[in-house]
C-alpha cells in the first residue's frame, strides 16, 4: 500500500489555484490516488460570466479527469468549492466557510499565483506575497493543519547562477513592501519596480522571492515546505501523455512555431532547457506535503523540482526535437512552413526578425487588404514577439539547481510510493516526452484533429510552393533592377545567356 496515497486518504484539503495548470494536475492525482479522500476545498473565484459551480463542472467534464470519474464516481461531491478572491481582504470569503475551512483542514497546498511577468507590481505584490501572508494567518488558526505547502518557482532567485534550496534574503523585507503597496501610489511604484526588482527579469519572479520570505517567517510554528519548480511542460505520464492546457511557458512558443510564426529565437543553444513536467511537479508535491506532516522537519524545507542537473537538455536539442515532431504530426493552417533558427547576437536576432517575423507579416497584410479582408498577422506578430521578449531572458542564461532535499525526499519513499508518486526525472526520455507534448498542444490546446494531418501537410506543401515561387520572382525582380543599373551585372547576364545559346 502506497504510503502517501493513505496519508491523504479520508483527510480534508485545501487548494488555492486550483482550477490552473498545476491544481488541475494536483487535484486529479489526489483523487485517483486516494479516491477515499475527505473533501477538497477549492478557493476559486467566479470568472468570464462563469459561476463557482459551473467552473468546477468545466473541470471535471474535461478529459484530465476521465480516469478520475472512473475511480470515484462521486468525485462531484468531494470538491467543495468556496467562493474566494486572493486580492480581497480575508480572501472574500463567507463566516461560515471560513469556519468549516479553519475547523476542518488538514492539508493546504498553495497554488494560486499571478504568474504574469509583466504585472505591474501592486498587483503581483497583493497576489503573490499578501495572499499568501493571509493565508498563512488562516493557517495557523486551523487547530488540525498537519501540512502547509507552497508552490513557488525555481526562478525565485535567478539573479543568481548557483542555487541552493535555502530562502535567500530580499534587499527590502517583504512586510515593508506590502505596506508600502497600501500607500505609495501606482507612478510612484512604476519608477520605483526597476530599483526593487534589481538583477531579476521581472515582477514575477521578484514577488516569488518574497512570498518565500513571509513563508518562512509566517510559516515558522507550522510544517511548511516550499516547492520550486522550473519551467513547467505538459504533463510526461499521467494522467497521460502531453496534457497541458495554458500558453504560458514553452506552450505559446511550440504553437507558433508550429504554425510558422516563431522562425527565428534568440537563445543560447547550449544552455540547459530545465522544463519540468507537470505531473512531476505534482507528484513530488504530494509527496513533501506527506513527508512535511508525518516527519515534521524541524526547519522549511525547500525542494527544487528541476531536470538540469539530473537529466540535461539543452535548446538546440529540444528546438529541433520540437521541428521534427511538426514533420510528423504538423499543425493546421499554418501562416508558413515550421522552421525556426537560433540567433545568437542582437544584430543578427533584430535581421532575422526583420527578415523572418515582421516582414512576410507586413505583407501578408497587404495582400489581405488588397483581396477586401482585414489585416491581422502584423499585430499577431507583434503580440508574439512581445511574448518572445519576456521569455529571452529564460533561454539566455543556464542556472544549477542543487536537489539535495529532493533526492532525500526520493529516497524516504517506499519502492510502491517512488512508483506511484514517480518525480524521478533521470528515467524521463527527452525525445519521446517532447514528441509528446507537442502533440498534447495540438490535441488539447489548439483542438486539432489527427484526422486533418493529411489536409496540414498539403497546405505545407503549398507554402513550400508558393516560398519557392517567391523566392524565384524576388530573384528576378532583384537581378532586372541590378542589370538596369550595373554594368557588371549586365555583362554576367550575357555571359549566362550566351553559356545557354553554345
Ligand atoms: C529553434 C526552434 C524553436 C522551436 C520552439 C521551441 C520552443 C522553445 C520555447 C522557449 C520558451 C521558454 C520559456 C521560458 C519560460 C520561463 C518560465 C518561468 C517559469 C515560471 O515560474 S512562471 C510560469 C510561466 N509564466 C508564463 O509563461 C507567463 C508568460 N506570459 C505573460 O507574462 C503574458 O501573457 C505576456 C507574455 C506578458 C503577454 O501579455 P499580454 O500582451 O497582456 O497578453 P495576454 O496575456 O493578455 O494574452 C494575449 C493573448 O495571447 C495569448 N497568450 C498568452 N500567453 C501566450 C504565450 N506565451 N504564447 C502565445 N500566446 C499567448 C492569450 O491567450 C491571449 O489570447 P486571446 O486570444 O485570448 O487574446
Ligand atoms: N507554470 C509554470 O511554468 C510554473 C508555475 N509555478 C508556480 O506554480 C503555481 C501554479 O502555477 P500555474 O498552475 O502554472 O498557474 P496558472 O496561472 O495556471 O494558475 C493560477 C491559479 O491562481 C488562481 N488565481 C489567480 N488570481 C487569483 C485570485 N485573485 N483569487 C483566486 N485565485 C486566483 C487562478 O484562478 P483563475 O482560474 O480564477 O484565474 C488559477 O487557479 C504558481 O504558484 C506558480 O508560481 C512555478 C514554476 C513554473
Amino acid at each position: 500500500m502506497s504510503m502517501i496515497a493513505a496519508f491523504y486518504s479520508s483527510k480534508s484539503i485545501l487548494i488555492t489555484g486550483a482550477t490552473g495548470f498545476l491544481g488541475k494536475v494536483l487535484m486529479e492525482k489526489l483523487f485517483r490516488t486516494s479516491p477515499d479522500l475527505k473533501i477538497i476545498y477549492i478557493l476559486v473565484r467566479p470568472k468570464a460570466g462563469q459561476t463557482l459551480q459551473q467552473r468546477v463542472f468545466q473541470i471535471l467534464n474535461s478529459k484530465l479527469f476521465e480516469k478520475v470519474k472512473e475511480i470515484c464516481p462521486d468525485v462531484h461531491e468531494k470538491i467543495r468549492p468556496i467562493s474566494a478572491d486572493l486580492n480581497q481582504h480575508d480572501f472574500g470569503i463567507s463566516k461560515e466557510d471560513m469556519e468549516e475551512l479553519l475547523s476542518s483542514t488538514n492539508v493546504i497546498f498553495h497554488c494560486a499565483a499571478t504568474v504574469r511577468f509583466d504585472d505591474p507590481l501592486r498587483h503581483a505584490v497583493q497576489l503573490n506575497v499578501t495572499a499568501t501572508q493571509q493565508l498563512l494567518f488562516m493557517a495557523s488558526q486551523m487547530p488540525k493543519l498537519e501540512a502547509f505547502i507552497h508552490l513557488s518557482t525555481a526562478f525565485s532567485n535567478c539573479n543568481l547562477q548557483h542555487i541552493d534550496e535555502v530562502i535567500y534574503p530580499c534587499s527590502v523585507e517583504p512586510k515593508k513592501i506590502i505596506d508600502s503597496m497600501e500607500w505609495l501610489d501606482d507612478a510612484i511604484i512604476d519608477e520605483i519596480t526597476p530599483k526593487l526588482i534589481g538583477d531579476r527579469p521581472n515582477t514575477y519572479t521578484y514577488t516569488k522571492a518574497l512570498g518565500e520570505i513571509v513563508v518562512q517567517q509566517e510559516g515558522a510554528n507550522m510544517n511548511v515546505a516550499i516547492i520550486r519548480p522550473s519551467i513547467v511542460g505538459a504533463t510526461w505520464q499521467e494522467p497521460f501523455p502531453g496534457w497541458v492546457d495554458n500558453l504560458n511557458g514553452p506552450s505559446g512558443m511550440i504553437i507558433a512555431a508550429g504554425k510558422g510564426f516563431l522562425r527565428s529565437i534568440k537563445a543560447t543553444p547550449l544552455a540547459i532547457a530545465d522544463l519540468i513536467p507537470a505531473d512531476t511537479v505534482i507528484n513530488l508535491t504530494l509527496a513533501a506535503g506527506w513527508y512535511t506532516a508525518v516527519h515534521r522537519p524541524k526547519s522549511t524545507l525547500i525542494y527544487h523540482c528541476t531536470s538540469g542537473n539530473l537529466n540535461p537538455c539543452n535548446w538546440l536539442k529540444m528546438g529541433l526535437h520540437v521541428l521534427e515532431t511538426f514533420e510528423k504530426v504538423p499543425f493546421e493552417k499554418a501562416f508558413r512552413r515550421p522552421k525556426a533558427n537560433f540567433t545568437t547576437t542582437s544584430f543578427t536576432n533584430h535581421y532575422w526578425n526583420a527578415v523572418s517575423h515582421r516582414a512576410p507579416a507586413v505583407i501578408y497584410d497587404i495582400y489581405l487588404r488588397l483581396t477586401g479582408r482585414k489585416p491581422r498577422v502584423t499585430k499577431l506578430m507583434n503580440r508574439m514577439l512581445r511574448m518572445l521578449s519576456m521569455l529571452e531572458y529564460f533561454v539566455n542564461h543556464s542556472w544549477e539547481w542543487s536537489t539535495h532535499n529532493t533526492e532525500m525526499l526520493m529516497s524516504m519513499l517506499s519502492p510502491e510510493d517512488q512508483r506511484m508518486f514517480n518525480f524521478d526525472v533521470r528515467q524521463l526520455n527527452w525525445l519521446e516526452y517532447i514528441e509528446n507534448y507537442v502533440l498534447g498542444v495540438k490535441k488539447y490546446l489548439l483542438k486539432e484533429d489527427m484526422a486533418g494531418i493529411p489536409e496540414a501537410r498539403q497546405h505545407l506543401k503549398r507554402l513550400r510552393n508558393i516560398h519557392y515561387l517567391f523566392n524565384v520572382a524576388l530573384f528576378l525582380i532583384i537581378w532586372r533592377l541590378l542589370i538596369a543599373r550595373w554594368q557588371m551585372a549586365r555583362n554576367i547576364w550575357f555571359f549566362i545567356s550566351s553559356l545557354h545559346t553554345l
